[in-house]
């Protein structure tokens, strides 16, 4: 690989960019940039040259030219001559502060880190105000997937209601094995690690850290507001049984683990609501044809009506893709003396407790078959105002299965539905229970 990537002979002064890291994103930002780099010099105006990449063990970066390589990523944020920097660290610190020193060197700014984003976006978003820069991180989200540009740009005339989507490919991988094979979570979880989709700590994408943190950043552009991961309500899909999936695919259902932004009002206040958490949804709902590793977002805005963003959410030269498209965008601005869009927080919304968020429930219960059963169930939901929509009876004697599907009702009450459920004595064992999203509306 050449240090340079402008065109050979090209003598308009190229735009010097910092790499830090260069694992499998940043590995593949380094390849894309030399392999296109004629194109990418004619989109931008001049040719951008890859100046600088800070990794931790030089010796194991073979592949890009070892005069470009330093353990000092800090020295080279704030190298003179750097103009972009292009951050695929990943994590909070130490990158909080090199990216705060580069946007106070005046560097623009493109980053793939979706957790530093979520913890303290208005952090660097107000940096890179005050320094006249850019901060661009298209691959933070749905990777591949522009998704964050159309929300920033496209639909900034719009008034966007809702945002859900599947935003974690490792577990939709896991999830959509569970469904067409009827395996366990663990099996599945098993197979998705093999193949390479699940890091050796997976923590984060099944518990939902992941998707809570692209949640947040989500919520943020979509509503003007500000949003951090902890306001996201979070579960993640550990607890997903094989059960679980049976039941829900006998009511035409689908399991997915779902990051749902909603426009929404508490105690009389504009209020947004931000949660991720496995849900049943019908089979005939677009996302649900979702499979494999992909991400897909469905987007409703009052003027625009339903819109859906749908491909690679993950992988080395997916996410690079998002990258690159970013550097052109933040290159551009620099040779126009311009600036993108910065963060727009102007709607300053209240989070609204998931308590007060309303969402449907399916709930299953392996119950005794005797007479009043029915009865003491539905007065459980009765009792905390919640309305049943549908219930089913399976198999008779020991072997019966009650199947309820209830209509909206707000999460708590559902909630302790649920807790009061548990203490009847008839009720053997509580099966599946689960949110159900994206019905017919009542
Ligand atoms: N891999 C994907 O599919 C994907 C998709 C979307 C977003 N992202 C995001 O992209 C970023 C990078 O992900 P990745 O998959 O390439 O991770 P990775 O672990 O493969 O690469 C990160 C690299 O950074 C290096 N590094 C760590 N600390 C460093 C430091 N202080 N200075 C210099 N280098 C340092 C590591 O040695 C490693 O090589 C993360 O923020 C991640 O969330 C990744
Ligand atoms: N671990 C993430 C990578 C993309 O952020 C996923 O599985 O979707
Ligand atoms: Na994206």
């Amino acid at each position: 690989m050449s240090a340079s990537v402008g065109d050979a002979g090209d003598k308009r002064k190229p735009l010097k960019v910092a790499l830090l890291g260069c694992g499998v994103v940043g590995s593949a930002v380094a390849r894309l940039m030399t392999e296109q780099a004629g194109e990418l010099a004619a989109r931008v105006g001049v040719p951008l040259e890859l100046a600088g990449i800070a990794v931790r063990r030089p010796n194991r970066h073979t592949d890009v030219p070892a005069e470009l390589l330093t353990t000092d990523a800090e020295a080279l944020v704030t190298r003179e001559d750097i103009d972009l920097v292009v951050e695929v660290i990943g994590g909070i610190e130490p990158v909080r502060s090199l990216l705060l020193a580069a946007l106070k060197s005046g560097k623009s700014v493109v980053s793939a880190n979706k957790a530093l984003l979520a913890e303290d976006g208005a952090t660097l978003h107000a940096a890179a105000a005050a320094n006249g820069v850019d901060l661009y991180y298209e691959a933070a989200v749905a990777g591949a997937i522009p998704l964050l540009r159309p929300l920033r740009e496209s639909l900034a005339g719009d008034r966007i209601t809702r945002v859900m989507g599947i935003v974690n490919g490792t577990t939709n991988f896991i999830l959509s094995r569970m469904t067409s094979t009827g395996a366990g979570f663990a099996e599945a979880l098993a197979e998705a690690t093999a193949l390479g989709y699940a890091e050796a700590d997976p923590t984060a994408d099944i518990d939902g850290f992941d998707a809570a943190a692209k949640a947040a950043i989500l919520a943020g552009l979509a509503f003007h507001t500000r949003v951090t991961a902890a306001d996201v309500y979070r579960e993640g899909i550990s607890a997903v049984t094989a059960a679980d999936v049976a039941s829900a695919s006998a009511m035409g259902c689908t399991v997915k683990l779902l990051a749902i932004c909603e426009r929404t009002s508490s105690d009389g206040e504009a209020a947004v609501a931000v949660r991720v958490h496995p849900a049943m949804i019908p089979t005939s709902h677009p996302l649900a044809g979702v499979g494999d590793a992909f991400n897909a977002v469905f987007v409703e805005a009052e003027a625009a009506g339903s819109l859906m963003f749908y491909g690679r959410g993950a992988g080395g030269e997916p996410t690079a893709s998002a990258v690159l498209g970013d550097l052109v965008a933040v290159a551009r601005n620099r040779v126009s003396g311009s600036r993108g869009a910065g963060e727009s927080a102007y709607a300053d919304l209240v989070i609204q407790p998931m308590g007060e968020v309303t969402t449907r429930y399916h709930v299953s219960l392996d119950v005794a078959d005797r007479p009043g059963v029915l009865a003491s169930v539905a007065s459980a939901f009765a009792d905390n105002g919640v309305s049943i929509q549908t219930v089913r009876q399976e198999g008779r004697g020991d072997a019966a299965t009650l199947v309820l599907v209830t209509h909206v009702a707000p999460d708590a009450a559902l909630a302790s539905t649920v807790q009061r459920l548990s203490e009847y004595e008839f009720i053997r064992r509580a099966g599946s229970v689960m949110r159900v999203e994206g019905m017919p509306s009542e």
